[in-house]
């Protein structure tokens, strides 16, 4: 819009812009006022007819005099009304507390490193990690040979492991300039709870554990246990839907809900969610250790079909049967005439096996050519009150079935060797196929063990007590009956809820 000029130069405010930037000329400062002042002053002189008077007054009565003075204003204005603005000391403050932070080197001002390092520098490395409100998502545990301090576990997702800094099995040598060798774990913790940025030498190492997290608030800290307390944290668990039981309890691979031609068994064996628990993103754990007068703690074994599970589970047993025992399956399939109830299997009619499904009894149960089978609660349990070692061996879903105050399993992972690795070791071995036939293994089933063993171990590793590669069979077993007396004997870490138990356990 063409601004409006006002001709009278002693009409003061004049007026331009659209309607929404009404301008006061008169406000913009004293230039228009002092313009205006000539030309009545010409305008004088004109009238007095003085030579010249009217030429300059037409001069400054131009309306491109006139627009230019605003124009000039316009722009004059807001400088001076921004200079105003940014003389003010609260912004001359701002801008000065600005300019400080933006010139300060938040990066952390680290320790020369130590003389006594290790000749291959490579194995040394430094570690920043700035955590905000986070927790920082790692465990530390303290070797008790060496005194050394290790990085434990790293909660998937959390901020140690988004960082990909920190690994399990990496020993800690300073944390923000503190070394930790001989420091009790709790005063590193505080240290880690209580810096904005921490930074460690950290020796890389390559133990394999699992992965668990640190909440600041609770490790190391609940009263009812006295020295140790931490939270788990479970990878996002992913629950296979073509789990079933072992080929060794004769029963092939099932999916899981259609157990029994429907999946209503399912819900009716989990009434709320058959991975509620196990999908929990975190869990505190606190450091047990069994009572030699309470029950054993149930030993669970874990792994792929075919790897040899059952095979080591079985020679367990007979090293030592007055110590270990399996837990005596329940069926709805007739007695053969050498069997006897409660010793091969309990035999049981199919009502009353839906009944103790309903009653969520079985830790697993399946179908297998229109009979049901199941290892129960109760079976596991009469063992334990013999004062036997109970030992079972259970697909992923089962964990759940496990984990609890009651029966306190120690959880143990069958891992499977490289494939090349069980060509050689299973040569004169059968595996069970799927249409339960004996059969010598072949290169694909190596590989399936493989990949099942991999996938097992990615989504299940946080529930792992204990890991043992099944390549050599002696060896083994050998390393299953350790594991298996130092659950006992040794204190683990095992969930809090099943020493103190929650409303929820
Ligand atoms: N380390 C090993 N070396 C050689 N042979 C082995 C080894 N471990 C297991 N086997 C053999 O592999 C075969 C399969 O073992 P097993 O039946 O115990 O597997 P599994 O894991 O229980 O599988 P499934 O659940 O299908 O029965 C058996 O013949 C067993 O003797």
């Amino acid at each position: 819009m063409r601004p409006d000029v006002e001709t009278d130069p002693g009409s003061a405010p004049l007026e331009m812009g659209d309607k929404g930037m009404m301008l006061h000329i008169a406000n913009f400062g004293s230039l228009t006022q002092i313009l205006a002042h000539v030309i009545a002053e010409v305008r004088g002189s004109v009238n007095k007819d003085v030579n010249g008077a009217e030429l300059l007054y037409s001069l400054l009565n131009a309306p491109w005099l006139q627009s230019q003075l605003k124009v000039e204003s316009i722009l004059h204005t807001p400088t001076n009304k921004l200079y105003a603005l940014l003389s003010h000391p609260h912004l001359q403050a701002l801008l000065s507390a600005h300019d400080t932070v933006s010139l300060r080197d938040y990066e952390p001002d680290l320790p020369p490193l130590p003389k006594d390092l290790p000749e291959d520098e490579e194995a040394m490395r430094i570690v920043c990690l700035v955590k905000n409100n986070q927790p920082l998502g790692a465990t530390i545990r303290r070797d008790d040979v060496t005194g050394e301090i290790y990085i434990a576990r790293v909660i998937h997702g959390g901020l140690a492991d988004r960082s990909g800094l920190l690994h399990a099995g990496d020993r800690l040598v300073e944390v923000n300039g503190h070394p930790v060798f001989g420091v009790e774990p709790e005063q590193i913790i505080q240290i880690l709870v209580s810096t904005h940025t921490v930074y460690s030498p950290i020796i890389c190492w390559s133990t394999a554990w699992y992965s668990v997290t640190l909440q600041k608030e609770l490790w190391w800290s609940q009263p009812y246990h006295p020295h140790t307390c931490a939270i788990l944290s479970y990878k996002s668990v992913f629950f296979p839907h073509n789990s079933g039981f072992r080929r060794s309890l004769r029963l092939c691979r099932q999916p899981r809900g259609q157990a029994f031609g429907t999946s209503q068994f399912c819900t009716l064996r989990c009434p709320t969610n058959c991975y509620s628990s196990l999908a929990k993103p975190y869990e505190e754990v606190v450091r047990y250790q069994h009572h030699p007068e309470h029950p054993h703690r149930l030993i669970a074994l874990l792994g792929p079909s075919g790897l040899g599970v059952n095979e080591l589970r079985r020679r367990l047993i007979e090293i030592n049967p007055k110590v270990y025992q399996g837990a005596v399956p329940h069926t709805t399939r007739p007695p053969k005439c050498h069997e006897e109830s409660g010793r091969e299997y309990h035999f049981i009619s199919r009502e009353q096996f839906d009944t103790m499904v309903c009653n969520h009894r079985f830790i697993e149960f399946g179908e297998l050519r229109g009979h049901l089978y199941g290892t129960s609660v109760d079976a596991v349990k009469d063992v334990l009150a013999s004062g036997k070692i109970c030992v079972i061996d259970i697909e992923p879903y089962a964990l759940e079935s496990v984990r609890t105050a009651e029966l306190r399993a120690h959880v143990i992972f069958i891992k499977p060797p490289t494939v090349e690795q069980m060509k050689c070791t299973r040569m004169n071995s059968h595996i069970i196929t799927s249409d339960y036939t004996s059969q010598p293994f072949k290169d694909e089933d190596f590989q399936e063990i493989e990949d099942a063993g991999r996938n097992m171990e990615q989504h299940y590793c946080q529930f792992f007590d204990h890991v043992i590669v099944n390549d050599g069979l002696q060896a083994a077993c050998v390393q299953l009956l350790t594991a298996v007396r130092r659950a006992q004997d040794e204190p683990q870490w095992v969930p809090a809820a099943w020493i103190r138990p929650t409303d929820q356990s």
